[in-house]
């Protein structure tokens, strides 16, 4: 755009009072006048990049640029006789630098400059302005707020950064046995591509673990790990969780609108865990972004693309699930691309050393702890325990006799009562007939109550109050009641929530809140 397309003194003076040109003519004089009086300094050069004046205040610069005499200055190349000047660069271009920091052998200053054109509106010659000199003093305190904000900003991006850092790589997959190294063979391979992954175990297997690892050895490792668990997830808050939400889509808290776990993910890994539990209706949404790699958050009506590796993880044997006609045979097979099963810890016992130690050492370096010695009669109990929870109750049960006691050696006895706190006497058969482990089952709807529920039965009688005692207000034997179903099906589970839920015929999500209300750790 041309300076005299917008002031162009005939066009005004064919719509304004006959002496408007001189009225504007004035104006523009003004504005010099003003300009070379306020500012420190001012300098003018030709179309050649010729300084062809300075103002008197601009002469208080030219000791520190190293002349004495203003001839020495004026009739020079602009950049011979100011360091790192962009006068010529504004001759060039045409466009103005309205605000810029100079930093020279004279010191720091806040400039601006404008072209100079004709009528025509060709470029010749260019204004530059002295705004402030040393504005690093003049302005500290602003610099100073911004320099802190930046920091600030700095340091929120390497949190964000860390959290989003793989947790585990393939190191941290504890285990030799054949099983253990067969599967860790196939996940390295598969780290390679970009194929979609599905992870399939008991609960505690390994399988977040594994997705983190898969993430680490692949090239994506520098770009974002993001996780979401399904079960956790209320079914009405999951498609706005995976898709976002456009600004203004709704009112409150997420007005300005809000990123998706796919978006975040872009670029990266995205990990979909209890993927068994996604409800019916937001499959086929799902389907639709891992073939499109293409999402629409909620209240838009633009897609985006994204660039998204997904590994997928469940304990539920999906294609039950798939027979029953809860979960989509299409994204079954889309998600079965590459399905990696991993083995269950009663089915690896030759690991259990190595895990116990790892796990040992882990928990001292957390806490603090001394060492424990483990002897061989303790690892005999612990091989013949039947480890429904896996690893995570492994590592719980380790947890919890490091806690209880002070012995620097751990026997058989020390793991006993932990073991029998469990749920489940050490040697005792895995279940009773009639009853169903908790994970690889779960085949009812999201929060629907199971028939599995009848194993808590005996806690929820005991619980209910046995008839002749004391009575106490509906509300708080009812709380009672829940809180002792809570830590019972949690005990039986070895601590996995999502089992634990299922035995309660309630969704994980709800769990948390009853979790969080009794003040249970969980
Ligand atoms: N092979 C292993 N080596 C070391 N630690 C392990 C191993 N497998 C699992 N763990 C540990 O056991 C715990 C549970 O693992 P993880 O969460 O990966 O299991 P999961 O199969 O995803 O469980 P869920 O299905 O319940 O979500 C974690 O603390 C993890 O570090």
């Amino acid at each position: 755009m041309s300076v005299t397309s917008v002031f162009d003194p005939e066009a005004v003076s064919s719509e304004l009072p006959r002496d408007a040109r001189s009225v504007f003519e004035l104006a523009a004089r003004s504005m010099f006048q003003l300009f070379a009086e306020t500012a420190e300094g001012m300098m003018l050069v030709d179309r050649h990049g010729r300084v062809v004046w300075i103002s008197e205040g601009y002469k208080q610069f030219l000791p520190a640029l190293g002349f004495q005499h203003e001839s020495d200055f004026v009739g020079h190349a602009v950049d011979e006789v100011v360091p790192n000047t962009l006068m010529r660069e504004v001759l060039r271009t045409g466009r103005p630098i309205l605000v810029d920091l100079l930093t020279n052998k004279a010191g720091t200053f806040l400039v601006s400059r404008i072209p100079l054109r004709d009528e025509a509106g060709v470029v010749i010659g260019a204004l530059g302005l002295v705004l402030m000199a040393h504005p690093e003093s003049t302005m500290q305190p602003l610099m100073k707020k911004f320099s802190r904000l930046q920091q600030e900003l700095d340091d929120a991006r390497k949190q964000l950064a860390e959290h989003r850092r793989p947790k585990y790589t393939f190191a941290s997959y504890i285990g030799s046995s054949p099983q253990a190294l067969e599967v860790k063979r196939q996940a390295r391979r598969v780290a390679q591509t970009d194929s979609t992954v599905l992870l399939l175990g008991e609960t505690g297997t390994g399988k977040e673990l594994l997705a983190h690892a898969i993430h680490a050895a692949s090239s994506r490792a520098g770009r974002p790990f993001i996780g979401v668990n399904i079960a956790a997830v209320p079914d009405t808050l999951l498609e706005a969780e995976f898709f976002g939400v456009a600004p203004g889509a709704y009112t409150g808290a997420d007005r300005k609108g809000r990123d998706g776990k796919f978006k975040l993910a872009d670029g990266g890994t995205l990990f979909l865990d209890e993927i068994g539990d996604m409800p019916l209706p937001l499959q086929a949404k799902l389907l639709r972004a891992l073939q499109e790699q293409e999402i629409e958050p909620l209240g838009s009506n633009h897609v985006i693309r994204v660039d998204v590796r997904v590994i997928a993880a469940t304990s539920r044997d999906l294609p039950r699930l798939v027979a029953e006609g809860k979960f989509r045979e299409d994204l079954y097979y889309r998600l079965n691309v590459v399905p990696l099963r991993l083995p269950a810890l009663r089915d690896r016992l030759a690991d259990l050393e190595a895990l116990v130690e790892a796990l040992e050492d882990d928990i001292a370096r957390r806490t603090g702890m001394p060492h424990r010695e483990i002897t061989a009669e303790a690892y005999a109990l612990l091989r013949s325990h039947p480890w429904r929870g896996n690893i995570r109750e492994l590592r719980n049960v380790l947890e919890q006799v490091i806690m209880m006691t002070d012995d620097l050696r751990l026997e058989a006895r020390h793991f006993r009562r932990a073991l029998r706190a469990g749920g489940v006497q050490a040697g005792a058969p895995i279940e009773a007939p009639g009853t169903v482990q908790p994970e690889l089952h779960g085949s009812g709807a999201r929060g629907a109550a199971q028939p599995e529920d009848r194993e808590i039965e005996p806690a929820v009688s005991t619980a209910a109050g046995p008839a002749g005692s004391e009575l106490q207000p509906l509300p708080q034997a009812i709380a009672e009641l829940e809180r002792r179903s809570i830590t019972a099906a949690l005990r039986k589970t070895g601590g996995n929530k999502l089992a634990a839920a299922r035995l309660l015929g309630i969704s994980r999500a709800t769990l948390y809140e009853k979790l969080a209300a009794h003040g249970l750790r969980g």
